[in-house]
């Protein structure tokens, strides 16, 4: 291998923290559309005829081809092949194409049904799924992109501002919507479309942020003395992916991820809806409340990740962050302590614990893997992971149509009663809590150096 002489770019702080702000950039577009739907359900409801469970329908679709077609395991096997700049030009042109056909499906309703389902709920699932391939297959580029550049310095610090941007997409993706699709309403109609068009502008930018970043990772790998994005020596081998299964570690972290963020993101998806139904929060600004927590995270995690970087205790913040998860949801569960201030409070707690987890997680996983195989093991915990980002929407919808309809005397639909889905993502804490604490002891065990600070 040939020497590095000269310096490489990564040790320039304004080349590397710039290159971050690009990538992360993208992730915010990506994240935005994830959630866009989700202030709108009661819209999609009154305007569209939908149900629950064809919400619960649409948002598992996310996963489909992630998990049953392993689009996530051939994307981190295509990425570790063919380097990150070809698989995240893909992944960002794959997100635009999906979200067009959600944009489709919601400006121009279908009649009839497709393989049992509503035709419209139909394409514009396809459309999510394959939205979600796109950003998932983005997730675990930008990962790699970033141990690419920051690896032996502020690893966890720049994953956490990562994470960070990203979540402004989420945040922007609870409040705007709903008020947005009132306010360009015409007669009465409100236009549930035109927060997904805004999507699809933020997309095409993000696709160009990453098309810019490519230049950049050029400039580095010349800075390095590479020719070629991915040498012979880096390239991906069916028996990495056999390492990578055989450890330990690798399955508590995998483990670990699925329960935690089954725990997250699917309750994103039905925090407006739990506002309104259980906090008795105005439509207009039920929104607003989860919202707060991608915000208090955009703070908090480069605050844990920097703390991880510096001191060390990666697998206690990972278990602390699941006796959060675990508490917060309780209280969301119970059905007294009804007031929005409540809601608010909780919010703001699970977004500590939503920085918390994440901050030493993902930082930890190159301490288990080595880096050649980072992109196959990003890719197979998105995988597992996937799993609960399907399952659990799909299980909530369903538990809600079927269990928690609470009608008036005159046996009219008056409200969900959201306890028994609570229970449900309680329970995801619960298991998350036993997984941290094997993985706090296989760490001793084998010590991989989770309790050790990332910087030298
Ligand atoms: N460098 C950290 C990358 C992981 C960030 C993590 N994302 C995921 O776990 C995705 N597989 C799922 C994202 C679903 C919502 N877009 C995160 O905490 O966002």
């Amino acid at each position: 291998m040939t020497e590095v002489i000269n310096k490489s770019l990564r040790d320039s702080k304004g080349a590397r923290w710039g290159a971050l702000a690009v990538v992360s950039f993208t992730m915010l577009c990506g994240y935005y559309i994830n959630y866009v739907i989700s202030p709108l359900k009661p819209l999609l409801e009154e305007y569209m005829g939908w149900t629950s469970a064809d919400f619960g329908v649409w948002n598992s679709a996310y996963g489909w081809f992630n998990v049953f077609f392993l689009m996530l395991i051939f994307g981190g096997i295509i990425l570790d092949k063919m380097g990150v700049r070809f698989t995240g030009l893909g992944a960002a042109l794959t997100m635009i194409v999906g979200t067009a056909l959600q944009y489709y499906a919601i400006e121009f309703p279908m009649e009839g049904t497709i393989l049992g389902f509503k035709s419209s709920i139909a394409i514009g699932a396809l459309g999510f799924g394959i939205f979600g391939m796109g950003v998932e297959i983005a997730g675990i580029t930008v990962s790699k992109i970033i141990v690419k550049w920051f690896k032996g310095k502020e690893l966890a610090l720049a994953m956490g501002l990562e994470m960070a941007t990203a979540r402004m997409g989420t945040a922007l993706a609870l409040a705007v919507p709903l008020p947005m699709a009132k306010a360009l309403g015409v007669n009465g109609m409100p236009s549930i479309s035109a927060p997904i068009m805004l999507g699809l502008g933020l997309l095409v930018a993000g696709f160009i942020a990453f098309l810019w970043y490519t230049f950049m990772d050029k400039k580095l790998e010349k800075s390095e003395g590479i020719s070629d994005e991915v040498s012979e020596e880096d390239a991906f081998k069916v028996s990495d992916i056999l390492f990578i299964i055989k450890n330990k570690g690798f399955w508590l972290i995998a483990l670990l991820c699925v329960l935690f963020y089954s725990g997250i993101f699917p309750f994103l998806y039905y925090a407006t809806d739990l506002m309104i139904n259980k906090y008795g929060v105005n439509e207009d600004f039920a929104g607003a409340i989860p919202s707060l927590l991608p915000f208090g995270t955009i703070i908090l995690t480069p605050f844990f990740g920097n703390l991880y970087d510096r001191k060390g205790k990666g697998a206690t913040i990972m278990l602390i962050g699941s006796v959060m998860l675990l508490a917060v949801h309780s209280f969301f569960a119970a059905p007294i302590l009804n007031h929005y201030i409540i809601a608010i409070v909780l919010i703001i707690l699970l977004g500590v614990t939503f920085s918390l987890v994440p901050s030493a997680m993902w930082p930890s996983v190159p301490k288990i893997i080595p880096e050649k195989q980072l992109g196959s093991a990003y890719a197979l915990i998105f995988w597992v992971q996937n799993w609960g980002l399907m399952g659990m929407p799909l299980l909530i919808g369903i538990v809600l149509e079927k269990y928690c309809k609470v009608v008036d005397d005159n046996g009219v639909f008056s409200h969900y009663d959201y306890t028994l889905p609570m229970v449900i993502f309680a329970a995801t804490g619960l298991l998350a809590i036993i997984v941290a604490a094997a993985l706090k002891a296989e760490d001793k065990k084998k010590g991989y150096g989770l309790e050790r600070p990332n910087m030298a």
